[in-house]
């Protein structure tokens, strides 16, 4: 005979309570006789037992309060999968993860078919971490289409489709969040988003690729050759499934029209600005660089003047003493300046699978939350050609080094290479030189010289 809970009323508490959070449906419910979890065959199973009874529930679909898609299954992909995991939070489940051939579907929710994604109108947010702007844009295009908020750390899809992408999420009122898409894991965009609300930013400066950072740090620290950083950083999982697009500079100008939008509301175009790598950088610039006591860091510039927006991405040699060069690793230093708070610099990883996956997983649960953005107005915008008195330093070989016998203050060789310190300048004169020699030495390397400390 089956026999009532000796104890009904705080039985009855616990279920109330499990019910407030998971809207469970009872699956089975005994005295006494407990089936094994393996009987239901779920890892949706939730089993609450009081003295002699015991209930087991089935999280039903009105018991989840977000269900995700996630799309590749790469470095962040992976971590991101890891990090939701660890929070064993009912309210949140993975509910797809788009793959593609030939890799074997290894898991429940793994699919290919984008399609099936699409039509399941349980899934809420697509969150978008494949490389490249394509086909990624024509994924969160259809997403959001489709009524699905997007969260995507795809920085080259963002710069590429900025204002198609905000204007989208508009149109079908749904949620575009792309946090993770510069500075990894700092709180970059956000920051930035609330910073302004209040006060109007004036400038950024900074370092915002891991992979080139790693990489003069090492050659700096362990006398690393730029192939022997590179690979090392790609097996960190910190550079683009291309790396070319980190050290020649292009990353840093997607992150720059991302971090522009965000902070002037600027729709800020790649043939409005230059970028320069670490492309040529030898040990033996490293070399003079320590010589005079300076370090090599790559960095982006973004400011609003008078005559317009200045924009601009190359290494720079700063003091070995300034803040900038004592940043390591994968690190990344973000300056924001605005016109009362002065500045405010954030430092943290970013790059690698788990500081961006964290970015990425706010930007889940602000969606879970319900926190709103409010749609980000992008104008065109005017360039400032004001030019700047500089110093570069330049490592190339014999016969390209005669081009800057006139401008040059100091010349050494060290193994073949040439290195010299050019006299101060108008900037788009030595930047135009340095432009028409590389067309002679693809090797050649060229830094801008830092006299005080930032
Ligand atoms: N790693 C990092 O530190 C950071 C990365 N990001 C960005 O996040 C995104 C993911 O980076 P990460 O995980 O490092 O990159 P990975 O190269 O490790 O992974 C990319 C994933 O995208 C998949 N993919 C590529 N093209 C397609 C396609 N056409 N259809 C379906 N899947 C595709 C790849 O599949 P396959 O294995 O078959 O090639 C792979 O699973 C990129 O956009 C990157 O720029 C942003 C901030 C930091
Ligand atoms: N390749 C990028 C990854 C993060 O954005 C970097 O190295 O910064």
């Amino acid at each position: 005979m089956i026999k009532p809970p000796s104890s009904a009323t705080p039985f009855l508490t616990a279920v109330q309570k499990s019910a407030s959070i998971y809207e469970p449906r009872v699956l089975h419910n005994c005295f006494f006789m407990c089936p094994p979890l393996e009987f239901f065959n779920s890892s949706m199973i939730q089993c609450l037992s009081m003295k002699n009874k015991c209930i087991y529930f089935e999280y039903t679909q009105g018991g989840i309060h977000l269900k995700i898609a996630m799309l590749g299954w790469g470095t962040v992909a992976r971590s991101l999968m890891e990090q939701i995991e660890k929070r064993h939070d009912p309210e949140l489940q993975v509910a797809a993860i788009l793959i593609r051939k030939p890799h074997p579907l290894t898991h429940p929710a793994m699919t290919y078919d984008y399609a099936q994604v699409l039509a399941d109108p349980q899934i809420d947010v697509v969150v978008e971490m494949i490389s490249g702007a394509e086909p990624a844009w024509d994924y969160c295009r259809q997403a959001m289409e489709a009524g699905k908020s997007v969260v995507t750390s795809n920085k080259a899809m963002v710069s590429a489709y900025y204002r198609e992408l905000v204007n989208l999420a508009k149109k079908h009122q749904v949620q575009f969040r792309y946090d993770a898409s510069v500075a990894g894991g700092i709180p970059w965009l956000r920051t930035i988003t609330a910073l302004k609300a209040t006060d109007p930013i004036v400038a950024i400066e900074g370092i915002f690729n891991g992979t080139t950072n790693y990489i003069l740090d090492h050659m700096e620290r362990d006398g690393l050759s730029l192939d022997e950083g590179i690979a090392q950083a790609q097996r960190l999982g910190y550079a683009e499934a291309d790396p070319r697009a980190d050290l020649e500079g292009e990353d840093l100008a997607r992150k720059l029209m991302i971090s522009a939008g965000c902070a002037f509301n600027v729709l800020l175009h790649r043939d409005q600005f230059s970028a320069q790598g670490l492309q040529g950088l030898t040990c033996q610039d490293i070399q003079a660089f320590e010589a005079k006591e300076k370090r090599c860091r790559l960095l982006s510039i973004l400011k609003k003047t008078e005559a317009g927006i200045q924009a601009r991405i190359e290494p720079v040699l700063l003091p070995v003493t300034a803040p900038l060069a004592q940043i390591r690793d994968n690190l990344n230093a973000g300056l924001l300046r605005t016109a009362s708070l002065g500045e405010l610099t954030l430092i943290g990883q970013g790059a690698g699978g788990p500081p961006t996956a964290h970015a990425v997983l706010t930007d889940i649960l602000e969606i879970k939350k319900k926190s709103q953005v409010s749609p980000l107005p992008l104008h065109e915008v005017k360039i400032s050609e004001a030019a700047e008195d500089v110093r570069y330093y330049v490592g190339t070989n014999d016969q390209t080094a005669e081009l800057f016998n006139g401008v040059t203050a100091e010349i050494r060789r060290s193994e073949g290479r040439v290195q010299l310190w050019t006299q101060s300048g108008d900037s788009r004169d030595l930047q135009a030189l340095i432009i028409q020699a590389r067309t002679f030495d693809p090797q050649l390397f060229a830094a801008r010289i830092q006299e005080e400390e930032i």
